[in-house]
């Protein structure tokens, strides 16, 4: 007889089967260093702002004008538990704020191996400036909100298993950097 439910308690997971779970500020790399992980590793790549999108059925920015902030963050949490129960391994990118919510940190540490990927103020401008679909990054000087954002966040992302600076050059490098980490950490065999 099959149970539907996974007997084994969710810290027993052996790390190589552990869901690769990327968390950092906005330009860190997260969806781009994320997607390019999951082709090297042959697994499938989710970005939870992507999934919360077609969940509301419509953009970021159209969520946070429409019903606010919190209700993006409702609906972060809930995205983000949804996909982390699903038993298979995946590269989960998450957006900048979510790893912030401890009850996602939680979800996070139940299944998946979670990876900051770390990068300083003027790289994090340069990577935010092309594109203007980060409301958090739309009102006000961005260089003071990041600033404050990494005050406010880096001690938190700190908690994440894995740390990897996310480089100024070809993402590959930064991949290869991840890679490693999670070879180190048993993630990656
Ligand atoms: N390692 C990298 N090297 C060069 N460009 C990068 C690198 N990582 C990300 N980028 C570029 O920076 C921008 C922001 O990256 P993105 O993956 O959207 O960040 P995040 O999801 O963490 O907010 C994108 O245009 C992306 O192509
Ligand atoms: O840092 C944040 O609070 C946010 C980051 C964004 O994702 P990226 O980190 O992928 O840009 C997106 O979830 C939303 O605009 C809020
Ligand atoms: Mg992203």
């Amino acid at each position: 007889m099959s149970t539907v439910t996974d007997p084994r308690p969710r810290q027993d997971l052996d790390p190589a089967e552990r869901s690769i779970v990327l968390v950092g500020l906005m330009g860190a790399g997260k969806s781009c260093i994320g997607r390019k992980l999951a082709q090297r590793l042959g697994l499938r790549f989710v970005d939870a702002d992507s999934e919360i999108e077609a969940a509301a059925g419509c953009s970021i920015p159209e969520i946070f004008e429409r019903h606010g902030e919190a209700a993006f963050r409702d609906g972060e949490r809930r995205v983000i538990a949804r996909l982390l129960e699903s038993h298979d391994r995946q590269v989960l990118a998450t957006g900048g704020g979510a790893f912030m919510d401890a009850g996602t940190r939680r979800a996070i540490a139940g299944t998946g191996v979670s990876v900051w990927l770390r990068a300083d103020l003027e790289l994090l401008l340069r990577r935010t400036s092309r594109r203007s679909k980060r409301p958090l990054l739309r009102r006000g000087n961005p260089r003071e909100t990041l600033s404050r954002l990494i005050g406010e966040r880096y001690p938190v992302y700190a908690e994440a298993d894995i740390t990897v600076d996310s480089v100024d050059g070809p993402p590959d490098e930064t991949v290869d950097r991840v890679l490693e980490a999670l070879k180190r950490h048993g993630a990656v065999r």
